[in-house]
């Protein structure tokens, strides 16, 4: 059995981890920490977890994280490279939810997140937790930074465009010129109960945010880089807050370029997509939910070419506390410990 730990085991993706290996069957959680409920049982506060979880929060000093094989950081920016050094040097991996370890440009992480790094060198060996792109690197890293919500939809959504193993080298789309109109549900900000998420505030609300630039941006355009292969790459990332709990929805327009124009788009993402178990091609003309993914890791992807002009438009949805975190999290745990990828995450999506 895998020994998990959870670091901020009290928040949305702490929790959503909880839900995911309550029911995975080759993990038994080891701790899972609180700063201010240390004590409590985690069914007291959860009772969604009653009978499946009998474990107390403890404090993150208490807690026995180096007797682990992993622990997953589920906390805010900062946490987990202040930690990272000690669990690896103890021989546990680290799976980190925030965005510690996913810019590998220092500098940029300081101007993004206004702090400095705390173990560059640890940044250095990092593998950025986006299964369907870095899947082999996953498998071999002892430190991951998993992917944002909103930078999965965006680079899954355009991967099949810009890597060259399926578009054979040739310049589809001007890359410099990519447009992602992405919609959030409020859980995306975490259960801390900001103005602005909430349910007087956001219940019945539709709002833009970050225009000017938001921490995603750069994200997002590294991990789009890497894909292509080139830096040619320019992006407008326009988030929303949605009065959804749950979802993240991205529009992506992107312009064909004369050798993009003759392409058969669908079969270019269906073929590219066809042996990834999370990532659901929909069929042509089709107009994803984010209800259809919900409580579950898949995500969908559809595309459309409106009109005869040289705009293709790729919509995406995900569960942001799944594909978009705990389930990509688990995914890529998955892989580091040699199980099959899908263990523990084959939930279907509730409906209604
Ligand atoms: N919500 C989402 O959809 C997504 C979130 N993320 C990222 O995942 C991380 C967690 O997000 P989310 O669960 O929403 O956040 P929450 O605010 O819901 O939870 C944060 C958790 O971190 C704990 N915590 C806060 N500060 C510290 C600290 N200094 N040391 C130890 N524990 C601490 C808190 O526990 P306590 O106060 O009890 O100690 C709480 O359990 C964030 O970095 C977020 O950006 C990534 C993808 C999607
Ligand atoms: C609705 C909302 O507030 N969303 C958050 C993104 C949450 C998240 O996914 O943050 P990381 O992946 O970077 O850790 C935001 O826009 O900051």
């Amino acid at each position: 059995m895998i020994k998990v730990g959870i670091v901020g085991g009290t928040g949305y993706t702490g929790v959503e981890l909880l839900r995911l290996l309550a029911q995975h069957p080759e993990v038994k959680i080891q701790a899972i920490t609180s700063r201010t409920e240390a004590g409590m049982s985690v069914a007291e506060m959860f009772p969604s977890l009653r009978g499946r979880i009998d474990l107390k929060f403890t404090s993150p000093a208490e807690a026995k994280l180096q007797e682990c094989d992993v622990v997953f950081f589920a906390t805010p920016h900062g946490v987990a490279m202040a930690q990272a050094k000690e669990l690896l040097a103890a021989g546990v991996k680290v799976l980190d939810l925030a965005a510690d370890f996913r810019l590998k440009d220092t500098a940029e992480f300081t101007k993004w997140y206004g702090m400095e790094h705390a173990c560059p060198e640890i940044l250095a060996e990092a593998v950025y937790g986006l299964p369907e792109i870095n899947r082999e690197a996953i498998k071999k890293a002892r430190v991951v930074g998993l992917a944002g919500c909103y930078p999965t939809s965006v680079q899954l959504g355009l991967a099949p465009l810009l890597a060259s193993a399926s578009t054979g080298g040739k310049a589809l789309i001007d890359g410099t010129h990519i447009i992602s109109d992405s919609k959030s549900g409020t859980s995306g900000a975490g259960r801390k109960a900001e103005i602005g998420t909430l349910h007087a505030e956001s219940s019945d609300n539709f709002k833009a945010y970050g225009v000017k630039g938001h921490r995603h941006l750069p994200e997002i355009v590294q991990g789009l880089k890497a894909i292509a292969g080139h830096d040619q790459i320019g992006l407008t990332f326009v988030p929303h807050l949605t009065p959804l709990v749950r979802g993240i929805h991205s529009t992506l327009y992107v312009r064909l370029t004369e050798a993009g124009l003759g392409v058969d788009y669908q079969k270019l993402y269906e073929d590219f997509y066809q042996n990834e178990p999370f990532v659901d091609v929909m069929p042509a003309g089709s107009h994803p939910e984010t209800r259809s993914v919900r409580g579950s890791n898949g995500l969908r992807i559809a595309v459309h070419r409106p009109g005869n002009g040289d705009t293709l438009v790729i919509l995406v949805v995900e569960d942001n506390l799944v594909k978009g975190a705990s389930g990509q999290g688990v995914q890529c745990m998955n892989l580091m410990f040699g199980l099959p990828e899908t263990t523990g995450l084959t939930q279907i999506a509730l409906s209604p």
